[in-house]
């Protein structure tokens, strides 16, 4: 290996939070050194958030199309995946081409190498050594961004399946072959109910295919409100969508029309296709992060999140550990493209020395895009009272709001809001609705700034909107 420049900072993991920090620190002037092994955006715009959305927008009209009978007329509808198929690979992904991001950040002056980055120690002058591809790098600082991959449950012939056959021909798919698809498959099995379990499994009914979802949890959308899961699990049902759950699965093989799972109340089910959608992995293992003194794995002997501070910087038995710093998914402070880019925002104000950008998690927010969407911000009502709060919940179903009832097929959904009496304020809100997550807008700014239920008592709220819920919602709150 020979040795190369000294960067001002080294990024490891170009996905939507290091991408934006390496491209905004070149821009300020400061030499960077990028390094991905794979796509320049990482998880969001090529297996992720986008192509998934895609997939989600062509469902969306099919099933608007399929209430015109109810609200319009008669409407023939013939479900055909190509155009989303075309969108993804022309739109949204240059056919998984990365070229236009790598030169979107050279062009900022960044440097970028496409290989696995590791951790060698640091050298004497006290600057991390990092190995990429056939190099090694020298940098005064290096940020930790390397998100996560799909986490394969340990079932009884799962991996073995998995391994038999790659691409998009394989019998077990994970958001990485499922977003190349070319059709709809006849059947699908969705292995885990949660975020990407559910959008994909409404997704592709929509499209025709037969899907069962297997969830291990009492119930799906688990990190949600028990009124949003119970809502998505109806719409779920009416929709022909078979959801198991409560049961785990036993055993995973070839069989019936594809891939056959026993689960462990010993019934079966089939499917053409299994998604895995159970959860992720940090991308930490391979990263050489013992070499600077950082354990990362967990008591269980799984990887665990790296631990930050407001700054980004990471801590070690509760003390920062000087230069390093971690944003996006492997911080675990919710795994969200929003979460990784206003992360990497607030460590680029803190690293040019500007007034920092941190704001706080109390109003994270995020959407589910299922139909109706499910739309949250900061704590569910649970979460209030683990906290020993003084806590008040509001609710107004969307079918008995003016506009809700308008709507007519499609209108299922609710506003919750929980509130802290004491304080007078919301402490979170779940809007589950068409388009639930543009109405979380108004609940995003109550929550994060705190504004006094007797302000949102007493404002307007335009006639008829989905969004004067919120003001019932409000008055139930007592
Ligand atoms: C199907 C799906 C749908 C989603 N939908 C949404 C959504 O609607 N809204 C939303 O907010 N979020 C969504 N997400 C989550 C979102 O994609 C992630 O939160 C986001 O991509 C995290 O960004 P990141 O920068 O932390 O990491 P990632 O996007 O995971 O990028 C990490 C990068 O690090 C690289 N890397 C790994 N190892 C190394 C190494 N050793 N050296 C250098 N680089 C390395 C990887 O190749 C990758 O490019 C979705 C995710 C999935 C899978
Ligand atoms: N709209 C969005 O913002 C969006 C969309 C998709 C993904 N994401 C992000 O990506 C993350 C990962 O998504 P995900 O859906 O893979 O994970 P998740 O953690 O949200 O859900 C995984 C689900 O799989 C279940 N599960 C785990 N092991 C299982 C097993 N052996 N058998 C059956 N069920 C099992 C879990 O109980 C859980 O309900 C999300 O947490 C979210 O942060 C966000």
């Amino acid at each position: 290996m020979t040795q190369t420049a000294t960067f001002d900072v080294i990024v490891l993991g170009l996905g939507p939070g290091g991408e934006e920090l390496a491209g905004q620190l070149a821009t300020a002037g400061w030499s960077v050194l990028g390094v991905d092994p794979a796509l320049v955006g990482g998880e969001c715009p090529y297996f992720g958030c986008i192509p998934s959305k895609m997939i989600l927008r062509g469902a969306e009209v099919l099933a608007e199309a399929r209430r015109v009978d109810a609200l319009a007329g008669h409407a023939e509808v013939a479900p055909d995946f190509t155009p989303v198929a075309d969108r993804i690979r022309d739109e949204a992904t240059d056919d998984w081409d990365d070229r236009v991001a790598v030169e979107r950040l050279e062009g900022k002056g960044a440097t970028f190498v496409r290989g696995a980055g590791r951790l060698s120690g640091r050298d004497e002058q006290g600057r991390f050594v990092v190995a990429a591809g056939e190099r090694t790098f020298t940098g005064r600082r290096v940020v930790v961004a390397t998100g996560t991959a799909p986490a394969i449950p340990p079932i009884d012939g799962l991996a073995e399946l998995r391994a038999s056959s790659d691409g998009t021909d394989a019998l077990v798919w994970t958001n990485r072959e499922v977003v190349k698809a070319r059709t709809a498959p006849s059947s699908l099995v969705v292995l885990g109910g949660g975020a990407i379990g559910c959008e994909l499994a409404q997704g592709f009914a929509r499209f025709g295919s037969r899907v069962t979802v297997v969830e291990a949890a009492p119930r799906i959308l688990g990190p949600e409100e028990p009124e949003a899961s119970v809502t998505i699990a109806e719409v779920f049902a009416r929709e022909g969508i078979e959801v198991r759950q409560g049961v785990g699965v036993r055993r995973v093989s070839a069989g019936g029309d594809g891939v056959e799972l026993t689960l462990a109340d010993g019934s079966t089910v089939t499917g053409a296709k299994l998604l895995v959608s159970a959860g992720r992995r940090p991308n930490l293992a391979e990263l050489g992060l013992d070499t600077i003194g950082l354990d990362t794995v967990g008591l269980d002997g799984s990887a665990r999140s790296l631990e930050v501070d407001e700054h980004l910087q990471v801590q070690h038995d509760g003390a920062p550990v000087a230069d390093v710093y971690a944003l996006g998914d492997i911080t675990g402070r919710g795994a969200f493209t929003h979460v990784a880019v206003w992360q990497a925002r607030v460590l680029l104000a803190h690293l040019l020395g500007q007034p920092s950008q941190f704001g706080g998690y109390h109003g994270l927010a995020w959407v589910t895009f299922t139909d109706p969407e499910v739309g949250r911000v900061g704590l569910s009502e649970q979460q209030a009272r683990e906290r020993g709060l003084n806590v008040r919940v509001g609710s107004e179903p969307m079918p008995a709001n003016s506009r809700g009832w308008i709507h007519g097929p499609g209108n299922d959904g609710f506003v919750k809001l929980v509130a802290d009496a004491d304080r007078g304020v919301l402490v979170g809100a779940t809007v589950v609705a068409p388009n639930g997550g543009e109405i979380l807008g108004l609940l995003t700014v109550a929550v994060h700034a705190e504004v006094p239920v007797h302000t949102l008592a007493t404002m307007h709220y335009a006639f008829p909107t989905m969004h004067r819920a919120v003001l019932d919602a409000v008055r139930a709150l007592g």
